[in-house]
């Protein structure tokens, strides 16, 4: 296949039938666009932050003048975007480079990352090659199955073929892969490379969303080197592309090393923030208080879509089936269940079947629900859990990332801390110091209060 003068491949037309669509951008009437349909009045729209240089949804170009090639423009414009945010703006040039060069890209949650990269693997494929051309990792099957319904989204003007690297989703009979572009975790992805199911030789780009965690020797560090110790190597290795909403100092130097050389876009400590999201505490009784307080709450939390985030799977299914038997309809949600049953639950949150969401970190990173408009952080988010006698400092991160579910893409949010005692306190005082952000409170008794606060917010 032919690549055009700006060094992209043109698939051409028999590569496969393409639906028909014009490359221009939906029209964007200005006042109450694009904003989710709340029970309150929306009064600030996603066109009037896109026009503010301080949001992060600000860009001065057009999607024409990023480089993309029309199918692509197609693809885009197919999904509403009118615009790009500010990480799509600055970043797409760089990536889509010829060379193509290794890119380390910081933006705020739900600021429009996965375009940025799906977009650069869609514009590197050649279509009419049925070779695995882009290698996709992120820390969790959800993430994965999002990222790839975008990819699906963004190509359905071109012919590229996909396939998931997620446990359960390739028949232990299959020999080889051919799909262009595989999205996955880590652990299934070495797994089917090291069976040879994945044939990495022609492999061009390597992405890592949720970088920091997937680097972090923490996390998933281990299992995401082995995966880029099978790939090409350097010449002819593919360009490395890390993305995520943090990267704490402690990641950053293996993050250097790991993409060497990478352009990179970061952002500054006090830019962490979402700005549409209110950051609330609520302080508890005890920790048994933390339970009725949330059962009060529960009306307020089906105003839109809420997560409730535990830090133990265990927690998540106690208060899930405490809240069932006292007929509050929830879903939980963790690692120990079995992958059909994960797909399920997320799927039915997703279409909205339920509105209540009992997880734990697993989801924490990523997940894009536009309803979302409340996290509540049942237990606050800590470090070295497993560490024997640690301190249990707070996972400043994972903060960002759970209450990041929220407030995407210029939407407003509410989140909600339970403190109980003198050191969930003081844990929730070391988030604000290391954020530079005040987390304002909310009295546990007053609903009216509570009610308020939320209508205030979200309008
Ligand atoms: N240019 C755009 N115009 C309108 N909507 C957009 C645009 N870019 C992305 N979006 C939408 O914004 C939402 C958030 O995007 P995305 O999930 O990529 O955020 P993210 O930066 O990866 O967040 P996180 O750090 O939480 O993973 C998605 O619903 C996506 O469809």
């Amino acid at each position: 296949m032919e690549k055009d003068e700006d060094g992209f491949y043109n698939p051409t037309p028999s590569d496969a039938k393409k639906p028909e669509a014009p490359a221009e951008p939906p029209v964007d009437d200005g006042k109450k666009s694009d904003l989710i349909n709340s029970t309150f009045e929306v009064q600030v729209t996603l066109a009037d932050q896109q026009q503010d240089p301080n949001s992060p949804l600000f860009s001065v170009k057009t999607f024409e003048e990023l480089g993309l090639h029309e199918d692509l423009l197609k693809g885009v414009y197919d999904m509403g975007f009118s615009r790009p945010s500010k990480i799509q703006e600055r970043a797409l040039p760089l990536l889509l480079r010829t060379p193509p060069q290794n890119m380390i890209g910081q933006s705020q949650s739900g600021t429009g990352k996965t375009a940025a990269f799906v977009l650069t693997m869609l514009s590197r494929v050649d279509f009419s090659i049925n070779k695995p051309q882009a290698l996709c990792l992120a820390p969790s099957r959800e993430l994965a199955r999002q990222i790839m319904s975008v990819v699906v989204s963004m190509g359905k003007f071109t012919p590229v073929q996909t396939e998931y690297a997620i446990k359960e989703s390739v028949p232990r009979s299959t020999t080889s892969i051919t799909a262009h572009i595989i999205v996955g975790t880590p652990g299934t992805m070495t797994d089917l490379i090291k069976r040879r199911v994945i044939d990495v030789t022609s492999v061009k780009v390597f992405v890592l969303d949720e970088a920091d965690n997937m680097l972090d020797q923490d996390g998933l560090g281990d299992q995401t080197l082995r995966v880029k110790n099978t790939l090409p190597r350097a010449p002819n290795g593919p360009q490395i592309i890390l993305f995520s909403a943090t990267f704490p100092d402690h990641v950053r130097k293996f993050a250097d090393k790991f993409a060497p050389e990478a352009n990179k876009i970061e952002l500054k400590k006090e830019e962490l923030s979402v700005d549409g999201i209110r950051q609330c505490y609520m302080d508890c009784k005890n920790s048994e208080h933390k339970y009725d307080v949330l059962v009060q709450l529960y009306s307020l939390l089906t105003v839109g879509q809420s997560i409730i985030f535990c830090q133990h799977r265990a927690t998540a299914d106690r208060i899930s089936q405490k809240m069932s038997a006292q007929g509050h309809k929830v879903a939980s949600l963790h690692g120990a269940k079995d992958a059909s049953e994960r797909d399920q639950i997320i799927d039915g949150f997703r279409e909205g079947k339920d509105k209540v969401l009992i997880t734990t970190n697993v989801i924490a990173r990523g997940i894009d629900i536009l309803q979302v408009n409340m996290v509540v952080n049942y237990d606050l988010p800590l470090l070295n859990e497993r560490e024997k006698g640690a301190d249990e400092k707070p996972d400043v991160e994972t903060y960002l990332h759970r209450i990041g579910r929220t407030g995407r893409f210029g939407r407003k949010g509410i989140s909600i801390n339970f403190v109980h005692d003198k050191k969930t306190w003081e844990q929730m005082e070391q988030i604000e110091r290391a954020l530079g952000k005040k987390i304002q409170r909310i009295e546990t008794d007053d609903l009216d209060e509570m009610e308020e606060a939320m209508k205030k917010t979200l309008k």
